[in-house]
């Protein structure tokens, strides 16, 4: 169902990569941190929840608020029971590169989605560095074994990924030597910049970080940024609904993350950015967006990486831009919280769009969309991206399952209605 003109000023929820590591950092850090702008999220409160059950001391003041009362890098105590990752690749990888340096046993769990997600990927390199971790066929549970002494390894992951990067260098904290992480690619360096916030020394360029363990955390406070992921439903929703004008305010707008930005401008959007400047240790802005016609384009492979999570709401985009929109060496999207390619074209297709699928992205031909039945299949940024899709549409569009889309936004609903979205509960 079409929504009105998106227009006003929108305050977007807290950053997900960095809730989860603040959280991560100032449970291991000597003395008492606060976060603010917190995501309150069901992914970032899992992570949270999983700190109180390994002994950690965490108050809500309120919403978006916690008071972290760091135990210090050796200061965990043993589960009771499994830890639950719910649906939340970031906590179970970083987690598994964390707990495999303890001196007790853990074991990770996570929904459907999660344990369908590939964890070679951490549990290999681990494994390389004296881990022992049981997963079933690379899944999870990961059983993890405590008391391992760990060497550090030198790794260049095979896929372009910041938790597989994560998880290497939070185990590196507990092992002998000096860990180093090469990528191809570069991806977003929060945990590198977080462990040089709690004063971990720590040697780090684009695309290759090295740490020594044995040193230990200081607790400080984390300002959140917004989170550039939630802003880009916004940003491509108001770039499609005609006399939109629209501020983001204080979005998180780190390079490694932005690549919508600038496939978006490429495709004619109007987006600005005010006022840009380091805020907290992180690089934020106010995004003023207004209407204007996208047009299709072929996306640069090296975008990929910096707009990962970004592909379901390019898709909408694409759909409703005028021309082709080719994307490709995406292959990493069929393993998040759904098979996004697969979800997305099948989506499209059902609201009449012509897309061809490839096997790592696709080809959209832009034009009209008509109303439609979706299937998010449990995962929130699908839900979210045929939301935005729906603004433009001729017909109403019915997505099943959103629920899921308290895992990185909640509140997205009331939000979106008061920008203008025409979005009602069947
Ligand atoms: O490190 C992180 O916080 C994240 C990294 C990305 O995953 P990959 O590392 O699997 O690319 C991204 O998709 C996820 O939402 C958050
Ligand atoms: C892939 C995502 O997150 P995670 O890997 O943490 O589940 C996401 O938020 O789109």
């Amino acid at each position: 169902m079409r929504g009105d003109a998106l227009r006003g000023e929108l305050a977007i929820p807290g950053d997900k990569s960095v809730s989860h590591r603040a959280i991560m950092l100032a449970a291991l850090a000597d003395g008492v941190s606060r976060i603010d702008g917190f995501l309150e999220g069901a992914d970032t409160r899992a992570t949270a929840a999983i700190f109180g059950q390994l002994g950690v001391r965490i108050e809500t003041p309120e919403p978006g608020v916690r008071i972290v009362h760091g135990v210090g890098i050796d200061g965990l105590h043993a589960p009771a029971g499994p830890l639950d990752c719910g649906n939340a690749g970031t906590a179970m990888r970083l987690l598994a590169g964390l707990l495999a340096g303890q001196r007790f046993d853990s074991v990770l769990v996570g929904d459907a989605s999660l344990s369908g997600r590939p964890m070679r990927r951490v549990t290999e390199p681990l494994a390389a560095m004296g881990a022992r971790i049981d997963a079933d066929d690379g899944h999870a549970p990961l059983r993890i074994h405590g008391a391992q002494p760990l060497h550090a390894i030198e790794h260049a992951p095979a896929v372009a990924s910041a938790q597989v990067k994560s998880a290497l260098l939070l185990a590196g904290l507990y092992a002998r030597g000096e860990t180093v992480v090469r990528e191809a690619q570069a991806t977003r360096d929060y945990t590198e910049r977080m462990l040089q916030a709690f004063g971990y020394p720590l040697a780090c360029r684009e695309g290759e970080a090295r740490l020594q363990g044995g040193h230990r955390l200081r607790a400080t406070d984390v300002a959140v940024p917004a989170d550039f992921s939630s802003a880009s439903f916004f940003l491509v929703a108001a770039s499609l609904v005609p006399d939109s004008d629209l501020c983001l305010r204080r979005i998180g707008i780190h390079p490694r993350r932005t690549g919508l930005l600038r496939v978006l401008r490429a495709m004619g959007a109007d987006i600005e950015s005010i006022d840009a400047q380091g805020e907290g240790g992180e690089l934020v802005a106010d995004l003023r967006v207004r209407h204007a016609p996208l047009r299709g384009i072929e996306v640069a492979v090296t975008h990929v990486a910096d707009m990962i999570d970004e592909f379901p709401v390019l898709c909408a985009a694409a759909a409703c831009a005028q021309g082709t929109t080719t994307i490709r060496g995406a292959a990493e999207l069929r393993v998040k919280e759904s098979d996004r390619i697969a979800t997305m074209v099948a989506g499209l297709r059902a609201l009449g769009v012509t897309v061809e699928e490839l096997p790592d992205g696709a080809v959209i031909h832009g034009g009209r969309l008509h109303g439609g039945s979706i299937e998010s299949r449990g995962d929130h940024r699908i839900a979210m991206a045929f939301a935005v899709a729906a603004q433009a549409a001729d017909g109403e569009v019915r997505i099943g399952d959103v629920a899921n889309v308290a895992t990185s936004f909640p509140g997205f609903d009331a939000l979106a209605r008061q920008a203008g979205f025409g979005l009602r509960n069947a």
